[in-house]
C-alpha cells in the first residue's frame, strides 16, 4: 500500500520502509523550513551557550566568596569578597540579559517558521484539485491548520528551547561540580541512575497516553466541524440529541485521556523531587563529614549543594520534550503528506496563448472515471458550437454535473480531450481558462463581505457602475436597493440575509460581470415562487445572450429557452436535438416532458 501524500494517514501499521519514507519526508520539510533561518539559529545557539555558562558560574563565586572572601574580610581586606559578589552579580546580569535576548530570538525564529508553514499549507491545499477536497474532509484540513500547527508551535516555542538549554545546563552544572569537588560529582552521577530509570518509565508510559489525547482532540475537532457545517441537516433531522451524546462521549474521552497523562505527572514530578532531595542529603552528609575532617571547605560544600539542587531543575522539562517532539513529529508527518499531494489537474508548463476565445467546446474521444475501477462517462464525442445554449437533462446520477465539471476543468478526462476553440483545456493558462469558462454552481456561495464585493468576485477590478450594471442586467438591482445598505449591505449581517432566489440572481450578476465566452450553470433545484422564478428566468436570458452555455436544467422553462437539449442516461448522451424535436418524438425526453407538464397542472 502506498504512503505517498495523505494516503495511509489514518494507518498505524507502517512497515519499516514506509516509516522511513514518512520520516524522510518530514525531515525534508523541516529542513526546508529551517534553511531560511539557519543563521539566526546559530546565533541563538551561541547566545544560549554563553547565557547558560553565565548562570552556572554563580555558585563558583559564592564558594570563592565564602572560602577566600570571608577570611580576608576578617583580616580587614574586603577586596576578595567584593570581587566575588561583583562577579556573581555580573554573571547574573549577563545571564539575564542573554536569556531575554535569546527568548526574543527564538520566538522570532519560531514565528517565522510557523508563518511560512501556515502559508504553505493554505496555499497548497487551495491549489489542490477538487478530487482531493472531495475525499479529504474539511475537518481534517482544519485539524492540519490548527492542532497540528499548534503541536509544531509548542515544540518550537518551548520544546527545543527546553531541550537545548536544559542539556547545556545539566552538562555545565555537572562539569562545574566535578571541577569543584569530584566526590560530590560521584554522588550526583550515582543519582543519575534512578533519574534515568524514572524518566524512561515516564516517557514510555506517556508516549501512548499523549497519543491518546491527540487522537481524542482530533476526533473532537472533526465531529465539531461536521456538526457545524451540516447544522441545517442536524436541525432538520433533529440530530441534536444524538450529536450531544456523541460529542459528550468524545469530550469524555478527551478528558479521560488528559487525566491519564496527569496521573503520570503525579508520579514523575514527586519522584524527581525525591531523587533530588536524597542526592542532596547524601552530598550534605558526605560533604559535612569532610568539612569536619578539614578536607573540604565550607564554601565549596555550599556550592556543591547549590549545584546538586539546580541539576534537577530542567529534568522535567526535558522529559516533556520527548512528548512535544512526538506530537510535533506526528503533526509534521501529516502536514508533509498534505504538502506532498500534487494537484491532479496540473497547470500547463508551456501554455498556449488563447487570444480571443470564440466559445466552441469539443469533446473528442472522452472517457471519464473518478476512480479507475468505475467509468462514469463511457467514451463519447460532442461538439458544442460557439454561442449555443445547451440544456442538459437526465435522471439523478446520470452524469450531468460530471460532464459540466469536465468543461470547467475541475477534472481532466481519463481519455481523450476537451477543447475550447480547438485548444486542449490542459494547454490553457489557468487565467485564460477561468476568464473564458465560468461555472455557476447550485449553491451560489456568498463570501463574507458586501453584496457589491460578492458581485465583483467575477471581476475584481470592477467599478461600482459596472457592478450596478451587471445587477440590473440580471434583474437583481431592485432587491439589492431594498436591502438595508443597498450594495454595501454585509451579506452575513442580520438584514443582509438574502433568499435562495436572490442568491441565485447575485451569482448570475457575478457571472455576468465576469463575461465568460462559455458559461456552465447548475440550475438550483430549489423551487422558487412564481414571481421569483420569472425574475430568475429573465436574468438567465440576459446572462445567456451571446455566449456558449451549458445548463444542467431542472426546470421546464429553462429547457424551453435552450437551442439544443442533451438527455443523459447512465453517463451516455441518449438524445440530442432541439427542444421541439425531442418533445415531438417518443424518446426519454418526451416522457420526461410529459411528466413535467403534468406536475405543473
Ligand atoms: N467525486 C466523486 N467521486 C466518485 N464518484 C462520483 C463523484 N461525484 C459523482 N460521482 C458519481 O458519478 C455519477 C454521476 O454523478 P453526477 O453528479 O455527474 O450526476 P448528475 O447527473 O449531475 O446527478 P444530479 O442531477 O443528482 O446532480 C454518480 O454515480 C456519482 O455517484
Amino acid at each position: 500500500m502506498s504512503v505517498t501524500g495523505v494516503e495511509g494517514e489514518e494507518r498505524n501499521d507502517y512497515t519499516k520502509e514506509e516509516s522511513r519514507a514518512i520520516r524522510q519526508r518530514s525531515l525534508r520539510l523541516l529542513g526546508s523550513l529551517l534553511r531560511p533561518v539557519r543563521a539566526r539559529v546559530f546565533l541563538t545557539m551561541a547566545v544560549v551557550v554563553i547565557s547558560t555558562a553565565a548562570q552556572v558560574a554563580g555558585p563558583l563565586f559564592i564558594a570563592y566568596g565564602i572560602n577566600n572572601g570571608l577570611p580576608a574580610l576578617l583580616a580587614q581586606d574586603w577586596f576578595p569578597l567584593a570581587g566575588a559578589v561583583g562577579a556573581y552579580l555580573f554573571t547574573g546580569v549577563i545571564g539575564a540579559v542573554l536569556i531575554a535576548w535569546y527568548t526574543v530570538l527564538s520566538a522570532r525564529i519560531s514565528q517565522t517558521i510557523l508563518f511560512d508553514l501556515r502559508k504553505r499549507v493554505f496555499l497548497h491545499t487551495q491549489r489542490l484539485s477538487l478530487d482531493f477536497h472531495e475525499s479529504y474532509t474539511s475537518g481534517r484540513i482544519i485539524a492540519r491548520q490548527t492542532s497540528d500547527l499548534d503541536a509544531i508551535r509548542e515544540l518550537l516555542d518551548s520544546g527545543i528551547n527546553n531541550l537545548v538549554s536544559g542539556l547545556l545546563y545539566m552538562t555545565f552544572t555537572a562539569i562545574a561540580l566535578i571541577a569543584l569537588d569530584w566526590v560530590s560529582g560521584l554522588v550526583l552521577f550515582g543519582s543519575l541512575v534512578p533519574l534515568l530509570l524514572l524518566t524512561r518509565w515516564f516517557q514510555k508510559r506517556s508516549q501512548a497516553r499523549f497519543r491518546q489525547t491527540r487522537t481524542a482532540s482530533a476526533r473532537l475537532i472533526v465531529h465539531f466541524v461536521e456538526s457545524m457545517t451540516g447544522i441545517r441537516a442536524v436541525k432538520a433531522f433533529r440530530k441534536e440529541k444524538r450529536n450531544e451524546k456523541e460529542f459528550g462521549g468524545l469530550v469524555e474521552d478527551y478528558r479521560d485521556a488528559n487525566a491519564r497523562v496527569i496521573q503520570l505527572f503525579g508520579i514523575y514530578d514527586p519522584g524527581l523531587v525525591l531523587i533530588g532531595n536524597i542526592a542532596l542529603a547524601i552530598v550534605l552528609v558526605v560533604g559535612g563529614i569532610r568539612v569536619a575532617d578539614g578536607t573540604l571547605l565550607i564554601g565549596t560544600l555550599l556550592a556543591t549543594l547549590l549545584y546538586t539542587r539546580q541539576f534537577y531543575a530542567p529534568a522535567e522539562e526535558m522529559a516533556m520534550f520527548y512528548n512535544s517532539y512526538q506530537s510535533a513529529a506526528a503533526a509534521l508527518e501529516k502536514i508533509s503528506g498534505v504538502l506532498e499531494e500534487k494537484p491532479s489537474v496540473a497547470d500547463p508548463t508551456r501554455p498556449i496563448d488563447l487570444r480571443k476565445a470564440q466559445g466552441r467546446v469539443t469533446f473528442s474521444g472522452v472517457e471519464f472515471a473518478y476512480k479507475s475501477d468505475r467509468v462514469i462517462l463511457p467514451t463519447f464525442d460532442l461538439d458544442i458550437p460557439a454561442g449555443q445554449t445547451i440544456a442538459l437533462v437526465g435522471s439523478t446520477g446520470a452524469g450531468k454535473s460530471t460532464l459540466a465539471k469536465l468543461i470547467s476543468r475541475f477534472y481532466d478526462p481519463t481519455l481523450g480531450t476537451v477543447s475550447l476553440d480547438g485548444v486542449d483545456l490542459r494547454r490553457l493558462h489557468p487565467k485564460d481558462l477561468r476568464r473564458a469558462i465560468v461555472m455557476v454552481t447550485q449553491e451560489a456561495y456568498l463570501f463574507s463581505g458586501t453584496v457589491a464585493d460578492n458581485i465583483a468576485l467575477g471581476k475584481p477590478d470592477a467599478t461600482r457602475e459596472e457592478i450596478v450594471a451587471a445587477a440590473r442586467a440580471v434583474g437583481a438591482h431592485e432587491f439589492i436597493e431594498g436591502l438595508p445598505n443597498g450594495y454595501d449591505t454585509d451579506v452575513n449581517k442580520r438584514g443582509g440575509r438574502v433568499s435562495a432566489g436572490q442568491r441565485q440572481l447575485l451569482s448570475f450578476a457575478r457571472a455576468f460581470i465576469a463575461d465568460p465566452v462559455v458559461l456552465i450553470l447548475d440550475e438550483a433545484t430549489a423551487s422558487l415562487d412564481i414571481p421569483s422564478e420569472r425574475l430568475v428566468q429573465e436574468g438567465l436570458q440576459t446572462l445567456l445572450a451571446d455566449r456558449t452555455a451549458v445548463i444542467i436544467a431542472h426546470r421546464l422553462s429553462t429547457v424551453a429557452i435552450a437551442d439544443r437539449v442533451l438527455v443523459m442516461e447512465h453517463g451516455r448522451i441518449v438524445e440530442d436535438g432541439t427542444p421541439a424535436e425531442l418533445i415531438g418524438g417518443t424518446g426519454r425526453f418526451a416522457q420526461l416532458h410529459a411528466a413535467w407538464r403534468d406536475s405543473l397542472v
